[in-house]
């Protein structure tokens, strides 16, 4: 598989500590993750994934469904499914720090304090018997534990674009809407005040209002903490205005990547072409994103078979 970087990338190439240049939050290298998919069967669920992401940096991912996103954003947050089965090869450094191989223990740490994850469907990550405030105070930085827990929950269920903090602290997640409910994850996530946030489809199942609504929150929110962010989406349009460089991913592997504006107005790679291609004629109809054809598929099969022969 080809793979398109310019110079947006360039930046994640190369620095290592030691050579004058900042050592990238997170490298990520040729990571192949591989799941299981039956008692003796397992999906390559990506096949070679490198990426970077600096300090106070925000990065896209965008694809296909299937394409890998999720599970190299999972991979990144130490989130991959605990199965022994799962297996992981390539390199994952945080701050330098290889994380592939590395004792529970270290990925317990890196969960702790460097990275949040917010997820596609809050009620499935939110504790239903558990009280909003309570949630959100379990996951504040051990290094705040000291100071007044209840403020800081409250500044961060404010900080997540949220009102009426104080009695909403005290409500269940089956007594908020969508939206507020995507909120609480938001809040939830900074509240350990992490280096990297990775937020994976944070508002495709809101309505079109209120996903406009959290990802502002979720810009601001960023831009207050400096934190870095991976965002991951289907959907062009919501990575687009929100990231300084993006990831384009097909089959398991990145087949372009840059700084953002170049790879949306300058596309190189056909799959990225063709994604374009498709959001524009589909906006244009008011509809939504699409999944790439058969027939386009086989002739970017061909047209790699050409140029790698
Ligand atoms: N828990 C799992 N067990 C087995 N296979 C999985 C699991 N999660 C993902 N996969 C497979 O890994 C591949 C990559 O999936 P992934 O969810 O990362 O794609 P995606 O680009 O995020 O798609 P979507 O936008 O639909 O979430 C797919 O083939 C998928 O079927």
């Amino acid at each position: 598989m080809s793979t398109t970087t310019r110079t947006g990338e360039v930046r994640s190439e190369a620095p290592t500590a030691g050579n004058g240049e900042e050592t990238p939050l997170l490298q990520v290298s040729n990571l192949q993750v591989y799941l299981p998919t039956g008692s003796r069967s397992e999906v390559e669920a990506t096949r070679s994934v490198s990426l970077s992401v600096h300090r106070g940096e925000r990065v896209g991912i965008v694809g296909e469904s299937g394409s890998g996103k999720t599970v190299t954003g999972r991979a990144a947050a130490g989130l991959l499914p605990t199965s022994p089965r799962v297996r992981v090869k390539g390199s994952i450094k945080f701050a330098g720090r290889e994380m592939v191989g590395a004792p529970p223990k270290a990925w317990d740490e890196v969960r702790a304090k460097t990275v949040g994850m917010i997820f596609q469907d809050p009620l499935t990550y939110l504790n239903p018997v558990m009280k909003i405030g309570t949630q959100v105070r379990e996951s504040i930085s051990p290094d705040r534990r000291g100071h007044d827990r209840g403020d800081e929950v409250l500044r961060c269920l404010s900080l997540a674009g949220l009102e009426d903090v104080g009695e909403l602290a005290e409500r269940f997640p089956h007594e908020l809407s969508g939206g507020m409910r995507q909120r609480v994850l938001i809040a939830i996530a900074v509240a350990k005040k992490p280096d990297l946030l990775v937020a994976d489809e944070p508002t495709t199942a809101l309505d079109a209002t209120v996903q406009q609504r959290v990802l502002q929150t979720l810009d601001e929110t960023v831009t207050e903490l400096g934190t870095s962010l991976i965002l991951i989406s289907h959907d062009i349009a919501v990575v687009s205005g929100m990231t300084d460089r993006i990831y384009v991913m097909y089959d398991g592997c990145v087949v372009e990547s840059g700084a953002t504006r170049d790879v949306l107005e300058n596309p190189e790679h056909p799959y990225t072409q063709a994604l374009l291609r498709s959001v524009r004629s589909l906006t244009e109809e008011g509809m939504e994103l699409y999944s790439i054809p058969d027939s386009l598929r086989a002739s970017w099969a061909r047209e790699e078979q050409a140029h790698a022969s």
